[in-house]
């Protein structure tokens, strides 16, 4: 029924550390449709996030990251999917294209909903240093972008993985209803 209901690529964006990926493998799940992280896919390609940044640099990671969200959006048309980006996929001229062929949930928080989140993992390129107000600044300059790209806004300031999950899939309902609708 899910992928009846929701046809085009479920694809979640949003900055580090809101839940992209916890959320979008519960969403799979409940849908009980494929999962992709991309993130996930280039490190098992290529190694380490922190490797890559280090030995290649940000641009070479971008170039991969690129490749990778190309294909599993490719795949995703063939069978229905949930993916999830990584924080600064959406940068990427190519990606924002093929994103207009996705349902784009955008997935909204503050610096409070991450704070914790941000201290525990210290892997982040990124966040190296004051790892707080580099992902305050990062977010700054890529909300007008995640806005832009976006079919659904999700607030994930508040409620578990789950909670949101069961909520973000309520929005899909509604959001595919309209769509219905409109094309009548
Ligand atoms: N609503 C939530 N409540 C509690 N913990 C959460 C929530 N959402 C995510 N988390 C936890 O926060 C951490 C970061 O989440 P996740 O890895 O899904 O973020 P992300 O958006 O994929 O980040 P990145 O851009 O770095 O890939 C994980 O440990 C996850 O379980
Ligand atoms: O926001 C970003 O630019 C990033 C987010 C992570 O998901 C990884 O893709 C990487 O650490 C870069
Ligand atoms: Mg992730």
């Amino acid at each position: 029924m899910a992928g009846g209901t929701f046809a085009r690529p479920l694809v979640l964006i949003g900055p580090m550390a809101v839940g992209k990926s916890a959320i979008g493998q519960q969403l799979a799940q409940q849908l009980d449709i494929p999962y992709v992280d991309t993130d996930a896919v280039v490190v098992a390609a290529h190694g380490s996030i922190a490797d890559i940044f280090a030995g290649r640099g940000e641009h070479a990671f971008r170039e991969i990251e690129a490749r990778t969200v190309a294909k599993a959006i490719e795949a995703a048309k063939q069978r229905q999917t949930v993916i999830s980006l990584g924080g600064g996929a959406v940068l990427d001229s190519g990606t924002q294209q093929l994103l207009e062929e996705c349902t784009v949930i955008y997935l909204e928080c503050d610096a409070a909903t991450v704070a914790d989140r941000i201290a525990r993992n210290t892997a982040r390129p990124l966040l190296q240093g004051d790892a707080m107000s580099r992902w305050e600044a990062l977010f700054a300059a890529r909300q007008p972008v995640y806005e832009r790209l976006a079919d659904i806004v999700m607030d994930v300031r508040s409620g578990s993985v789950a909670e949101i999950a069961l909520r973000l899939e309520e929005r899909l309902r509604e959001h595919a209803a309209l769509e219905k609708e409109a094309e009548k």
